[in-house]
Order: structure tokens, then sequence, then C-alpha cells
């Protein structure tokens, strides 16, 4: 059959809105067999790598994924928690946090997190909320930076999903939020709570994930968002130029990045002559491998080799209260004009004349 059943209709139940929070995902488990997995659906995405598939096909099955697990194992390992890989914990309870946002203020939202790779699925995760009756899905793919290899991949997913349902439900989706006070305002509070606990360093280096750069070239609008993302919360902390930078991480393959790469960038810090460098990740609403290995790890031991005396990795938004507030306020705005109230039962008045009516047909007959 070309669709998936229906869930079980129920007449006249009361509709809910449904959020389904979305980001990249992470293996289930530190071995090198679930990050092979992992990666093999990560790098087989047309969106994340744009090479022709009969080029792409025989470097990733021949030398990535038989190279690459084990060696991702082992830094997945140096940060794995009890509750499993942070990504997977804090988006989790983004979702949770979220829930007990919208349940105190009376909204009837049903809110759920999703992976786009590994699991909880996107399809899970629509599948999920259709079936709770929600008839319209708000998706928010947890990258403030749109990009077309994350972003647009989220969509892809749900477009796969939608082609196989009967009866869709009305979707939304929030495209960026680079720019949105509160997440603007989210960001800086996470950075005051740090100054307030460490003070303030010499320098405040704003690492983003890093794409190739002919995809800026091509109109890929993320490189424009990273540096609004600077702007705006270098005038919300009251930085000046001198005192904030950017630069992008996380560098794949053998084609150009986008400029500057992290790790030069922390050594020439360090020989400029900062000594007590704080670096925060404000493209990552969650912490995960790219932050706490490759920043809090290894971009502390680049930064203290080249001389600097003082590293610090300020936590990604995780479940800051300002971020959760933010969150809710960019589903208020998106969800404008969707019931969030719970569907309105008869009032008293209504079901006396309901009552009378139906006296008035009994005596009748
Ligand atoms: C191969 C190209 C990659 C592109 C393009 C890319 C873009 C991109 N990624 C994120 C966010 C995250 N990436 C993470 C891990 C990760 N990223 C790549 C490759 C590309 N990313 C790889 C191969 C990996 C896996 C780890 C490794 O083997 O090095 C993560 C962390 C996942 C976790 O489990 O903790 C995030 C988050 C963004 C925002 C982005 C484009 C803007
Ligand atoms: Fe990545
Ligand atoms: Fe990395």
């Amino acid at each position: 059959m070309r669709y998936a059943p229906e869930p079980e209709y129920r007449h006249g139940r009361a509709t809910r809105t449904g959020v389904l929070l979305v980001n990249l995902g992470t293996p289930d488990a530190p071995t090198a067999p679930a990050v092979r997995r992992y990666l093999a659906q990560f790098l087989s995405d047309p969106r994340v790598v744009e090479i022709p598939a009969a080029l792409w096909k025989p470097i990733l099955h021949g030398i990535i994924l038989r190279v690459r697990p084990a060696k991702s194992a082992a830094k997945y390992a140096s940060i794995w928690t009890p509750e499993g890989s942070p990504l997977a914990l804090w988006t989790r309870r983004q979702a949770e946090e979220l829930q007990r946002l919208a349940d105190a203020a009376g909204e009837a939202l049903t809110v759920r997190h999703a992976m786009r790779y590994g699991q909880p699925s996107i399809a899970t995760g629509l599948d999920a909320l259709k079936a709770e009756g929600c008839e319209r899905i708000l998706v928010v793919p947890m990258y403030p930076q749109y990009s077309g290899t994350t972003t647009a991949s989220v969509m892809d997913d749900v477009h796969r999903w939608q082609l196989v349902q009967r009866t869709l439900p009305e979707i939304r989706w929030v495209r960026q939020h680079h720019d949105e006070p509160a997440y603007i305002d989210a960001l800086a509070a996470r950075v005051r709570d740090h100054w307030a606990r460490e003070g303030r360093g010499d320098h405040l280096l704003l690492s983003f994930h890093g794409v190739p750069e002919r995809t800026l070239h091509l109109g890929d609008p993320y490189h424009c968002h990273c540096y609004k993302t600077q702007r705006l919360l270098a005038e919300r902390l009251g930085l000046t130029a001198d005192q904030i930078s950017l630069s992008f991480q996380s560098r794949f393959g053998k084609a150009k990045w986008l400029e500057p790469y992290t790790e030069p960038t922390l050594q020439a810090l360090a020989k400029k002559g900062v000594k007590h460098l704080q670096v925060f990740c404000p493209g990552f609403a969650a912490d995960c491998l790219e932050t706490l290995e490759e920043i809090a790890i290894e971009g502390s031991h680049v930064f203290l080799q080249a001389g600097g005396q003082r590293f610090e990795h300020i936590p990604c938004l995780n479940d800051h209260p300002a971020w959760i507030a933010a969150l809710q306020a960019i589903v208020r705005r998106h969800s404008a004009g969707w019931p969030l109230q719970p569907a309105e039962l008869p009032r008293p008045a209504e079901r006396e004349a309901q009552r009378l009516q139906a006296l008035a047909l009994g005596a009748k007959q």
C-alpha cells in the first residue's frame, strides 16, 4: 500500500498543536559499529556531501567508513555520559522543559524531539504527534543559522514522511532564528552567567560549525547568519570589535571550508597576547562532540600550547531557562493563528439550550 495506515480516528476529540524539535543526531553508543551506522546515514545525505554519488560512494564506503568510525568512537567515549550522548540527552531535556512551560501556561501543545540521523527519527516523531491528535505541527530545526546542509535536510525528511500520509496535518517550520531577539538574549544570559562565575576573559571567541566555502558562493546564507549572530550578541554584551571574534570549526575533507578556521585562530589569539580566552558556540543548541571534545578538550590544548594561560568553554544553551523561554517565544510566534488553547467545551448556557431542545424533540414524538 502506498499510504501509511491512519491512526484511529475519533470524532469530536480535541485537536492539539504539535511541536517537533529536530537536531542532527548522534550514535547510539561510543563504539566503532554504532558510529559507522550513524556516519553511513549522515554522510550519504546529498545535502551534507555535494559530490556526485558515483564518485562519493566508493570513497565513503572504501575509505571513510573503514577509518573514521574507530577514531570518532574514541572521541565520543571521552564525552559520553551515563545518560548517553550529550546531544541526545540535551535535546530530550529541551523538549521536556518546553512541554513543562506550555503545560504551565495552559497551552494545548505536545512537544517531542527527533533526530535527522539515528533515533528517534523524524518519521517516528511525526507519527506519534499525529496519533496524539495533532492536526497542526510546527517543525523546529535546532539550527539557529540556516544552512542547506542541515536545515534543508530536516525538511527533506519531513517531506518524505508527508509523501506517505493520506491525511496531512497542517505543517509549518522555523527556517532560522539566528537574529531572533529571544535567542540573542538567551546567548547573552549564558555568557553573563559564565562571567559571573569565572570572571570576564580577555577575549570571547565564537566558534561555529564550518561548511564548504563553495556553498557560500552558491548562495547559502549560513555565513551571513553567523556574522549577524555575532554582531547582535556583541551589541547585547557591549563588546567592541577587538573583544569578540568568530571562527569556523569541524572542517571535513580536503576542500576549502569557511575561514577563519578555529584551530589557527586559537593559536593566533595566544600569539597576539590573549591570556584568558573564553570560547562559546552559539550555532549549537546543545553541547555535543563538536563542543565538548573539539573545543573544550582539543581547543584548550591548542590554546595553552600556543602560550595562552587560561581557557574556558562556555556551555551551549542546553536547558538554560532563558533558552527554553526563547523556544516558547519562537513557537508562539510561528504558530500565530493556530489555537493554542484546548478546544473549547460547550459552555453551560449552550448545554442548557441543547437539553431544552432535546426535551422539546422528545415531547413531539
Ligand atoms: C561532511 C560534512 C559536514 C557538514 C557539511 C556538516 C555541517 C554541519 N554539522 C553541524 C552540526 C553537527 N555536526 C556534528 C558532527 C559531525 N559533522 C560532520 C560532518 C559535517 N557537518 C561529521 C562527520 C560529524 C560526526 C563526528 C565526526 O566523526 O567527526 C555534530 C555533533 C554530533 C554528536 O553526536 O555530538 C553536530 C551538532 C552543523 C550545525 C552544520 C552546518 C552548519
Ligand atoms: Fe557537522
Ligand atoms: Fe569534529
